[in-house]
């Protein structure tokens, strides 16, 4: 399968020609099949086709309806928590070694299937072929991760000193019970992977939403498990939107893996934080990531190429996408110079097209939040580049550069998830610094400079889970497994200890101490 990965996907591409010819064939198969795919409920080994439908169009061609979903209401979702805690004792008892070897064997399906799932990606989504390759080499890149990390750590069992010598004693996590997962669009494949086979991984049983936006990513994630040896009812899949995710938070739930807005997901933390007891809420949410430039930056064309890839990639709808570009008083006007050319260079086209460099974004209402701020920005600011339509038949907006905003301006604190980039100007690091972290998100940063006082104070006082420094291929974006972890401060996370990371999986388990004695 590819190689690529998101630190690659800018600078090298696809570079496969055969495989962007099976993925154009795919594509187009898909787009003409004649009838929208239907995407049903997959609960206790059964597909299941009730509920109202909707309709999902292709990004790319708002007229061409690509899938057909089911929304599922609180009775379905109760039915499918029911199924998953009938499975529950079983599975919850399969020795860890069993578990990964399951989850191994999603592995040959993901390799099988990889054009077919890369090209049902751009489908939905309108994410281009190199971004939807390297997403689909991301879900096997999480299965290894997780499998491993549970095996060296031998099931998560740690023995203690024993409190008297006829005694044992040991800690074990064991899993809390179902979890629901609920995923956002932008990554329906890999997301949903990662939250998914963690759970089970860890011995709890899981109830997934995908977004609305991605029926048959969802369903087509679920169908990976088919046929591994996965118990029935271990792994459900409900469709729908926000009511779903309200009835899936409303049942019979032991926690919730949510990836997906600050709003949503702080919600379902206060939710679960109520009496009779805490339930765990793993909630990765979202981002408004800056890209410190100084003075002592040396490389512009690189720092802007860098700011440019991270915004602009996939259209600005990546949870740690660079949004605020600060930067410091001798490099501004250089550094705006050359950012505005990378980005003028840059191509927005329907991704069957292989010279896109992003794609549409997601849906209608992104259209409208993206002329809503160009017009805040025009009055507000100056827009440096962009601003339009993209034309075409899709949700196609053109890449746009705005600065001269006033301190503290909505454009510069609130999470757009557009291709729009707020350029700050910062008397020095210290206002660089206040500038970056007076938001209330905390997912990733990066800096250019090659001084290393500047890159120290950087990592010392910058408020975010994920920072680089000088990345040439996305300045704070390009995170990979077993590379870089997905933790989220502030608002951008609940738990502090992100996806990927050596404390990932520990929260998929409560812990017992167990002290035996030995009798006499
Ligand atoms: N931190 C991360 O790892 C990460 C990764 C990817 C995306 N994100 C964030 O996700 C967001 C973009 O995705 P999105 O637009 O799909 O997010 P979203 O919050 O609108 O939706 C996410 C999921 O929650 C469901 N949902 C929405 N409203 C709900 C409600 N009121 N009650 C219950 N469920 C509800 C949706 O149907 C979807 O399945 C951005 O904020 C982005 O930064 C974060
Ligand atoms: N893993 C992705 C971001 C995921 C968030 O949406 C990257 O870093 O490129």
């Amino acid at each position: 399968m590819s190689s690529i990965t998101y630190a690659t996907v800018y600078t090298q591409g696809l570079g496969d020609d055969e495989k962007s010819r099976a993925y154009e064939r795919e594509l187009t198969r898909l787009r003409e099949a004649g009838s929208p795919r239907a995407c049903g409920h997959h609960i206790a080994g059964q597909e299941i086709d009730s509920g109202p439908a909707f309709d999902r169009a292709d990004p790319s061609d708002a007229s061409r309806v690509v899938s057909r979903g089911r929304l599922a209401d609180g009775e379905l979702v109760d039915r499918a928590v029911a199924a998953a805690r009938e499975a529950l004792p079983d599975w919850r008892r399969t020795d860890y070694h069993q578990r990964a070897e399951i989850l191994r064997r999603t592995l040959q399906a993901i390799e099988r299937r990889h054009v077919e799932l890369a090209a049902l990606l751009t489908l939905e989504t309108g994410k281009t072929r190199a971004d939807a390759f390297a997403e689909v080499a991301e879900c096997a890149a999480i299965v290894e991760l997780y499998c491993n990390q549970v095996t060296a750590a031998e099931g998560f069992v740690v023995a203690h000193r024993p409190p008297s010598p006829t005694s044992h004693a040991d800690v074990v996590l064991l899993p809390y019970g179902v979890f629901g997962v609920i995923s956002p669009f932008n990554f329906p494949l890999a997301i949903s992977f990662g939250m998914t086979a963690a759970a089970l991984i860890m011995g709890n049983t899981v109830v997934f939403k995908p977004s609305p936006l991605t029926p048959a990513c969802g369903q087509a994630f679920a169908q990976l498990f088919d046929g591994v040896g996965l118990p029935t009812g271990v792994l459900n899949l409900v469709q729908g939107g926000s009511e779903t995710g309200q009835a899936l938070a409303g049942a019979a739930v032991d926690g919730i893996a949510f990836t997906g807005s600050a709003d949503v997901g702080l919600d379902f933390v206060a939710r679960f934080g109520r009496p009779p007891f805490v339930r765990p809420v793993l909630a990765e949410m979202g981002g408004k990531n800056p890209a410190i430039v100084t003075d002592a930056a040396g490389d512009l064309d690189t720092a802007a190429r860098a700011v440019a890839r991270s915004a602009f990639g996939m259209s600005g709808q990546k949870c740690n996408a660079c949004s605020r570009a600060i930067v410091t008083d001798g490099v501004y006007d250089d550094f705006i110079e050359r950012l505005c050319a990378i980005t003028s260079e840059l191509v927005v086209a329907d991704p069957i097209d292989a010279s896109a460099f992003t794609g549409p974004v997601i849906s209608d209402s992104s259209v409208a939040r993206f002329q809503e701020s160009v017009a805040l920005a025009r009055q507000d600011g100056r827009v440096l580049v962009g601003g339009g339509s993209a034309g075409g038949p899709g949700h196609f907006v053109e890449l746009t550069l705005v600065d001269r905003l006033p301190s503290a301006h909505p454009l510069t604190r609130d999470e757009l998830f557009v291709p729009i980039v707020s350029v700050v100007r910062a008397g020095d690091l210290d206002e660089a610094l206040a500038e970056a972290n007076a938001i209330r998100y905390g997912l990733s940063a990066g800096i250019f400079s090659n001084d290393p006082r500047e890159r120290e104070r950087f990592l010392d006082e910058i408020e975010a889970g994920i920072v680089f420094l000088n990345n040439p291929g996305g300045a704070t974006t390009g995170v990979w497994p077993g590379s870089q972890t997905m933790s989220g401060w502030k608002g951008s996370g609940s738990a502090g200890k992100g996806g990927f990371g050596p404390w990932y999986l520990h929260q998929f388990g409560r812990e017992q101490s167990r002290t035996v004695f030995d009798v006499a």
